[in-house]
């Protein structure tokens, strides 16, 4: 497997680099982005972001403010590489903007948190892209967290749930928690899975948070009191939040008000999520 670089460009004292790659889950080619505070050999942790709907890579690495706190963290971690894996616009069932192309759940283009028939995102997430990773930077394998937002905060919940003791740590930006419970997630759900709602539980945070039985899990998560598809009932916060408090599961919840859905609310919290992670890779 060959990586071509596409861009690289020096930020914070680090680099930010985006990377193109044949993928043998998706049979597409896959864009990432990889923030590497330093040039440092020593292995480094490695926090793992997944965007939204309709975000390519450049949305988390232009407008999240990461790479200045993930640079900083240089105090408690060597580096901290931010790996926003993105998909490629291959695939022919673009129907809406919130359905498949750069919209499948969950992942932003093909399903992050789904192994559906041909999206296979929850496979590249957790398997695929760390071999990469893991192959081609400094990484140390032990020390791995990951964060997304909205349809990628769910992917952030949903790989960090179904793999007790992988993921150090998770937060997530306004995700959606429940999405067997909210039109954005039913509508997903149909398609890639079919009818048939039994199986839809095996990708829906708040149904794997009910059933978790892993290690301790410490959970972040920033929502803006003004943000849009909460009012509209696509984030049902509160469900996770019950789901994980019956478990044991402590999450930090914090309602922000004023702020939307965007990025110019992610980028207002991103020093606290990386400061959080950064406790956790370096414990
Ligand atoms: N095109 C839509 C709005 C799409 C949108 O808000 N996408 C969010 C993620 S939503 C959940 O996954 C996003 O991150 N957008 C990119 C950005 O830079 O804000 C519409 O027209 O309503």
């Amino acid at each position: 497997m060959t990586l071509k670089l596409v861009s690289s460009n020096k930020c914070a004292g680090g680099f930010q680099k985006v990377f193109e790659h044949d993928s043998s889950e998706l049979k597409c080619k896959m864009k990432f982005a990889v923030f590497l505070a330093s040039e440092e050999t020593d292995k480094c942790p490695v926090l793992y972001w997944l965007s939204g709907l309709t975000c390519s890579e450049q949305n988390f690495i232009t407008n999240a403010g990461s790479q200045i706190p993930a640079a900083g963290t240089r105090d408690h971690a060597s580096s901290l590489p931010i790996t926003s894996p993105r998909s490629c616009d291959v695939d022919s069932g673009a129907v809406s903007w919130d359905l498949r192309t750069r919209a499948g759940h969950f992942g932003g283009g093909r399903p992050l948190d789904l192994d559906a028939t041909n999206y296979r995102m929850y496979s590249y997430v957790t398997q695929e892209l760390p071999k990469i990773i893991n192959a081609n930077f400094p990484s140390d394998p032990s020390r791995v967290s990951i964060s997304g937002h909205s349809m990628g905060g769910h992917g952030a919940l949903v790989c960090a749930l179904k793999n007790p003791g992988k993921y150090k740590a998770v937060s997530a930006f306004a995700p959606i928690c429940n999405p067997t419970q909210c039109p954005w997630g039913q509508k997903a759900f149909s398609s890639y899975l079919g009818n048939d709602r039994s199986a839809w539980e095996a990708y829906d945070a708040t149904a794997l948070a009910a059933a978790y039985s892993g290690p301790p899990l410490d959970v972040l998560i920033d929502q803006g009191r003004e943000d849009q598809f909460l009012s509209a009932g696509q984030l049902l916060p509160d469900n996770l939040i019950a789901a994980c408090s019956q478990k044991n599961l402590p999450v930090v919840f914090r309602l922000h008000e004023g702020y939307d859905h965007s990025y110019y609310f992610i980028s207002s919290f991103m020093r606290d999520h990386m400061t959080h992670h950064a406790k956790f890779l370096t414990a």
